[in-house]
């Protein structure tokens, strides 16, 4: 089996000695690997878009960055699989993918074939969520320095410092042709949110469908009510918070806001999100 290894250096702090447990694991397996260090953001796509044959299986060797890199750079009909060495890792988590390297490789050359559908952003696409207003300046202003160091621990600090923003601008949203008003909103694919807090239980990334969830009150207390119900996985049972189902999203908002995609800032507002027609094949565990 031909394999191409995407290595982002830089996620989860850098983790050389596992990538090379792993891409051992995969040879004495019977893999041929090809393996990329990327260099830069959004330099996996480049790369990826450059190889006429991709081989049958593109490995995501990062977190949630280096995995929407890679799929916006996958070749049509070509594999995806992963290799959980980020932060946060959602999409692995959500798929049980394991974060031994000996483990992982063997769910790329024997795992099953599970269809995701992934969405996309003024034309970018992204496979776990996006999101805008709160949760999209805490991503904005993220210190990446910091997040190197101390890894989540620099997402909660950015968390505490953006709580003043929320509930100050109001955004236009419109789901599926319903227009609504919110003061944020995660449009999500898969049911996790920032590693293995449970955003919404409607949500499912083997669903070939969008969960949009609406903050509709203004206020810190709302908020803090909020993230408490995150913790508990209880969110779309807090008043204010609207939970939907979607297959076409798009946002408008006065002034510059950002947007966030699978963690990582992806531009500004306004935003038209849609599910694509045709899912990824993944590689995921057996049961
Ligand atoms: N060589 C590189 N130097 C700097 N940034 C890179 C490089 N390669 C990829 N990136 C970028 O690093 C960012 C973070 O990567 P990724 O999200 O995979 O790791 P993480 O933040 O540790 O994990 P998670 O998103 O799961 O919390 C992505 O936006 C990706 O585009």
């Amino acid at each position: 089996m031909n394999i191409t290894v995407i290595y982002n250096p830089t996620a989860g702090g850098g983790r050389e000695r596992r990538l090379r447990h792993f891409v051992r694991a995969l040879e004495e397996g019977g893999g041929k690997v090809r393996l990329y260090h990327t260099r830069a953001p959004g330099d996996a796509t480049r790369y990826l878009r450059g190889l006429a044959d991709q081989g049958e299986v593109v490995v995501a060797a990062g977190g949630d960055g280096t995995t929407n890199d890679v799929i916006n750079g996958l070749n049509p009909g070509v594999a995806l699989a992963l290799f959980p060495i980020g932060t946060a890792n959602v999409l692995s988590r959500e798929l049980s993918i394991p974060r031994r390297p000996e483990a992982a490789a063997k769910v790329v050359l024997d795992g099953r074939t599970l269809n995701v559908t992934p969405a996309r952003l003024n034309g970018r696409r992204f496979m776990v969520m996006a999101g805008i207003g709160y949760d999209a300046w805490v991503v904005d202003q993220v210190d990446l320095i910091l997040k190197r160091r101390v890894g989540k621990l620099a997402y909660v600090i950015s968390m505490i410092r953006q709580l003043f923003r929320y509930g100050q601008v109001q955004y236009r949203i419109t789901v599926d042709g319903r227009p609504l008003d919110c003061f944020s909103a995660v449009i999500t694919n898969g049911r996790y949110y920032g590693g293995s807090f449970v955003l919404s239980r409607e949500a499912g990334l083997a669903k070939r469908s969008l969960q949009v969830l609406m903050f509709q009150r203004p206020g810190l207390g709302f908020l803090l009510r909020c993230l408490a119900a995150l913790v508990v996985g209880r969110m779309e049972r807090v008043d204010g918070v609207a939970s939907l189902s979607a297959e076409k999203v798009t946002v408008t908002a006065p002034g510059l806001e950002p947007v966030q995609a699978d963690g990582d800032p992806v531009g500004w507002l306004p935003a038209e999100i849609e599910l694509e027609p045709a899912p990824v094949k993944l590689r995921v565990p057996w049961a």
